[in-house]
Parts: C-alpha cells; structure tokens; sequence
C-alpha cells in the first residue's frame, strides 16, 4: 500500500499530523509492501527534515498513493480524484460550510473515511484528539479567567514548549473562589478535569456544588442524568434518552446561578436541548462570565447561544453582550468572555499528534488492510461516486 501524507490546507496553521516521523517509521520497519510519503510543509509541528531524518521521502505529488492521510477537511481544489482520504470532514451533521465539500467528493469517486465515524463494537469513537481539546479548554477557561479578573497571566499553551511546560504553571495559581462547571463525560471532559485537578481546583458532586459556599476554588463535572429530564417525569434513563433527546428538557438552570466559569464538553446536535437561551443570559442572576465552549458547535445550531463564531489560537476570547447579543471587546464587566477555538488541540500540536498516531495505528491501522472490515465500512461516507449506505440520510444535503 502506497500512503501519502497531505499538507493541511484547511487552516494553514493547523501544524497536527495523522502519523508522527517516528511512527511512519514503525509502521515501515513491520510492512514492507508499505511506502509512505510526506506533502512538503513549511507548517507542520515536525517539519519535514525529521521526515526525512526517519528515511520518509518529501513529494509534491501524491497521485501515485492509494490512501491519503490528513487532518481537517482537504480543501475542494486540492482533492485527487478516485483516492481514499482519511481525514475529519465535519459533514455527517450536515453542516452548510461542507456541503460543496461532500458534493465535490461525490462527483470525482473519492472513498471517504472519516476519523469522527471510526467506533467500536460497542459503538465508542476510537480515535479522536478531545483529550488534547480538552487540556487546552481547561488551561484557556482558567486563563480566561485571570485575565478577566486581573488575577493573573497563565502563560497560552501554544506558546509553552510542551503540555510538560504548561503543567509547571499550575502549582501555585492565585484562583478566587471560582465555582466551574464541566459538561459532559467524555474525551473533552476528561481533559479539562484532568487540568483542573493539576491545578488542585477541588472537585465536589452536583448537589454541593449548588449549595454549598467553599472557601476555595471548585469544580463539578455533569454527566447527562445531571443535565436533562424527561419532560413531565422525574426518573431518568439513560438509554432512552441517547435514543430519544428531543423527548427531555434541560435541567441545567441552577447552575447559570452558581457557577463563574462553563467549559462545555458535550457532544452536541440539534436534537438535544440547549442549556439556556439567549434571553436567560440577560438575567441579573446569570453569573456564568466564562465559556470556554469546547463543543464549539455555532449559534444558531449550539447548546450556547453566544457562541456566535469560533476564535483563533491567536485571539482566543472575544466578548459577548447579553444585552445587545452582539460580539464585543473581551474583559469587560457586563460581558461574557467567549472561548471558541475550534482547533484546540493545536496549541499542542506534538503531544497531540503523537497521541492520535497511536491511536491510529493500534485501533485503525490492520483494519484498513482488510476489504471487509465493519469498522472501516461503517466511516465510510462516500464511496465510488455515491453515498454510503449508512450515510444515505445525507441524501437531502448533498442533493
Ligand atoms: N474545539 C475543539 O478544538 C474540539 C476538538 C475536539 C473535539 N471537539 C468537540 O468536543 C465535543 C466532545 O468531544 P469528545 O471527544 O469529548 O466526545 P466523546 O464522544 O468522547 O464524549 C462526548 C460526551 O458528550 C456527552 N454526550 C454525548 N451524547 C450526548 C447527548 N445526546 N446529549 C448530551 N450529551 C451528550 C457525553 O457526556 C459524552 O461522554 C464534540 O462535539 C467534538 O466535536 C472540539
């Protein structure tokens, strides 16, 4: 199998990779019918003299490979027909910004396989980059809030060498009494509490949390019990409610009265309720000034009504009038800050990179040998000018 490598083209400074130097080379060193080659990039986090350093050649033309590996959406203008791509495409909730995306992969036969449909038997993702999204969230929410506060400036992460560096800031962080909610318990989450116990912010169940006063910093975690109900019953049951959303309210209030700081974890879609609307944030009693939105899904299809765009790594925060729902300056005391960034895990892009590699490489790589491997036929999207049979919802999208 001939694999090659893109450039990212999408964000230009998104500098991950699918497969790290090193990892090409393992891969090489237990497959001798494999070759892989390297997209020359002047971006990426390993640049492309460590490439060759692991013997992996450098090629602009990539026509010859069978399987292209990259990160986020390949850009319409540079997709090589009749190829499989791997690479996180962002359209099986039909988002508008890559319906042309899909149409246009449809039209030259290309395979696609998506990362985000890669799961298990028991039908959890297996390869994903939440953790790292998740570690960047919790250190931006906490700098969010020290700049905000005056408090005290937490070095950005993309400026720290590595998640190593970062976690030397954390011992002696001077942190108000803030109160901060997680939501949800998967990747994202676990990442952010993962930041917030280095920072020795204390956890404390639901029930404290709304309370109880403490006389240090604290945070709660939710898990879907915490967030929703049935309308008209008490009880919750988990599986009906994946299996039904649309049927539960959400429960969420309380905590738009308690907590200073919400990093949203959830995965979101449009049949799930939102924990408040853009008229409960005009509330004097809506003490939420921090939302490090991870989930980063755009109003009007969010959980969070102001999160009204993504941010960048370089200007993670902007400001939100509830007033006005408009966007402003960022730190003002009427406002809410917004932390948006939608490529998170690239302020960490080695560690990141790495950690997804081997994901790939021990949950994906012998499936993509295999002609019928379920897992790999249950990501594909698109295939031989059509789509997928699984994917045929998407008909009306892509129509
Ligand atoms: N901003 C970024 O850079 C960035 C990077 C990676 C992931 N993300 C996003 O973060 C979100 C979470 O990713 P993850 O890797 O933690 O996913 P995950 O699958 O590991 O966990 C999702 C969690 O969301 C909750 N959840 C799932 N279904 C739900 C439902 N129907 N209603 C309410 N809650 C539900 C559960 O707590 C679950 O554990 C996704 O939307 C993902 O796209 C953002």
């Amino acid at each position: 199998m001939k694999v090659g490598i893109v450039r990212e083209g999408k964000i230009k400074s998104d500098t991950r990779v699918p497969l790290t130097p090193k990892q090409c080379r393992y891969l090489l060193d237990r497959d001798r019918d494999l070759q892989i080659f390297v997209q020359p990039s002047q971006e990426r986090c390993f640049n492309d003299s460590e490439y060759q350093n692991q013997g992996i050649p450098l090629t602009e033309n990539l026509a010859k490979c069978d399987l292209l590996l990259g990160v986020k959406e390949v850009p319409i203008s540079l997709l090589l027909p009749n190829k499989t791509y791997l690479f996180f495409s962002h359209t099986i909730k039909k988002q508008p910004y890559n319906r042309e995306l899909l149409r246009s992969i449809l039209q030259q036969k290309i395979r696609l396989i998506d990362y985000e449909c890669l799961r298990d038997s028991s039908g959890q993702r297996i390869i994903a980059f939440g953790r790292w999204a998740g570690i960047v969230g919790g250190h931006n929410a906490i700098l969010t809030w020290g700049r905000r506060e005056g408090e005290f400036l937490l070095k950005p992460m993309h400026e720290c060498h590595d998640w190593a560096e970062a976690q030397t800031y954390y011992q002696n962080l001077p942190l108000s009494h803030i109160k901060l909610v997680v939501t949800g318990e998967g990747r994202v989450a676990k990442g952010a509490t993962e930041v917030l116990d280095l920072m020795k912010i204390k956890r404390v169940l639901p029930q404290a949390f709304l309370e109880k006063n403490f006389n240090e910093p604290v945070y709660t975690q939710l898990a879907v019990k915490d967030m929703y109900r049935k309308r008209g019953e008490i009880s919750f049951d988990e599986t009906h409610y994946y299996q039904h959303p649309s049927q539960y309210e959400s429960i969420f209030e309380p905590y738009t009265h308690t907590a200073n700081i919400m990093l949203n974890g959830i995965y979101w879609d449009s049949r799930i309720p939102v924990f408040f609307t853009s008229e409960d944030m005009k509330r004097k009693d809506f003490t939420i000034r921090v939302i490090a939105d991870v989930t980063c899904d755009i109003a009007p299809d969010s959980s969070i009504p102001s999160t009204i765009r993504a941010s960048s790594i370089a200007e993670p925060i902007y400001g939100y009038d509830p007033v006005s729902e408009k966007e402003t300056q960022p730190f003002q005391s009427h406002c809410i800050d917004v932390m948006a960034v939608d490529n998170l895990p690239n302020e960490l892009p080695r560690d990141a990179s790495e950690d997804f590699g081997n994901q790939l490489i021990s949950k994906v790589w012998s499936e993509l040998n295999q002609a019928d491997s379920r897992m790999i036929y249950e990501a594909t999207i698109a295939l031989d000018g059509d789509l997928n049979k699984p994917y045929e919802y998407l008909r009306d999208y892509v129509s």
